[in-house]
């Protein structure tokens, strides 16, 4: 079989989760009877760092040797900037970004606008344009904000330009974060890797504030 996504269902006594039809899929342009709630009380205050919500991550850990360590600022509602500065290491073509990255910035910071929820998500689905190439020392200046909630299903959209924060657009992104629970990481994440995030109050900020603070 090619060209579509399988429906199989996970096998009795499974812990992965079962695969959806492609047709129960949700878009990441939110429904009508989305809204769009106050920030949470935790959010942090606009103008300031978001923070980075594991040491390890790939698109934000200050501790991962070859991330993007992106910083991400809030905004006054529920929004945030952030800037991506392309080095020679994130190379596609010859003195151009990859594609793969330039998304993982995206991603990296629609994520982060989960905080201003104070919910735990994690991405579902995320849609990127390309509109035109991203050189080398390129800064991405990205705006990201939250477009709606319903249910467990947070939707945002994003875009970056390159040249200053109001040059030209470069990248566009819609996303759809799903809201999990702190088992979504203890139950699928290497064994490993979560005890010693459990055992350091500080390595796995985020996830150990709602579990303190459910
Ligand atoms: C401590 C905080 C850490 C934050 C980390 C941020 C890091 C940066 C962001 C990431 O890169 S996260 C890593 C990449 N994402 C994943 O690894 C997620 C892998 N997928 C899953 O674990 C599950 O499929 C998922 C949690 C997303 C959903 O499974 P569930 O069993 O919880 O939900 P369910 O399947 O019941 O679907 C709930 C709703 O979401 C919709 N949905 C689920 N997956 C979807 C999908 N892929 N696309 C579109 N819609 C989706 C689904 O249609 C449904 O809509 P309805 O409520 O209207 O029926």
């Amino acid at each position: 079989m090619t060209g579509s996504i399988t429906s199989q269902p996970a096998p009795k006594g499974s812990e992965q989760p079962a695969e959806r039809p492609a047709a129960q899929l949700s878009p990441t342009t939110p429904p009508q009877e989305a809204v769009l709630p106050p920030r949470a009380p935790e959010a942090p205050a606009p103008g300031t760092l978001v923070g980075s919500h594991y040491d390890h991550c790939f698109g934000c850990g200050p501790q991962h040797p070859a991330g993007l360590r992106m910083t991400v600022v809030a905004g006054e509602g529920l929004d945030v900037t952030a800037e991506f500065t392309v080095g020679a290491g994130h190379q596609g073509g010859p003195g151009l970004a990859h594609g793969g990255l330039l998304t993982t910035a995206m991603d990296e910071t629609l994520g982060s606008l989960n905080w201003l929820l104070h919910a735990a998500a994690v991405t579902g689905r995320l849609e990127t344009d390309f509109v035109r190439p991203v050189p080398v020392d390129s800064v991405l200046h990205i705006r990201a904000r939250i477009t709606g909630v319903h249910g467990r299903k947070i939707y945002s959209a994003a875009e970056g330009r390159i040249g200053g924060p109001d040059g030209p657009v470069a990248i566009r992104a819609q996303a759809l974060f799903i809201q999990v629970k702190l088992e979504h990481f203890t139950q699928h994440g290497r064994p490993e890797d979560i005890k010693k995030a459990l055992d350091d109050p500080d390595l796995f900020k985020r996830a150990r504030a709602f579990e303190v603070n459910p």
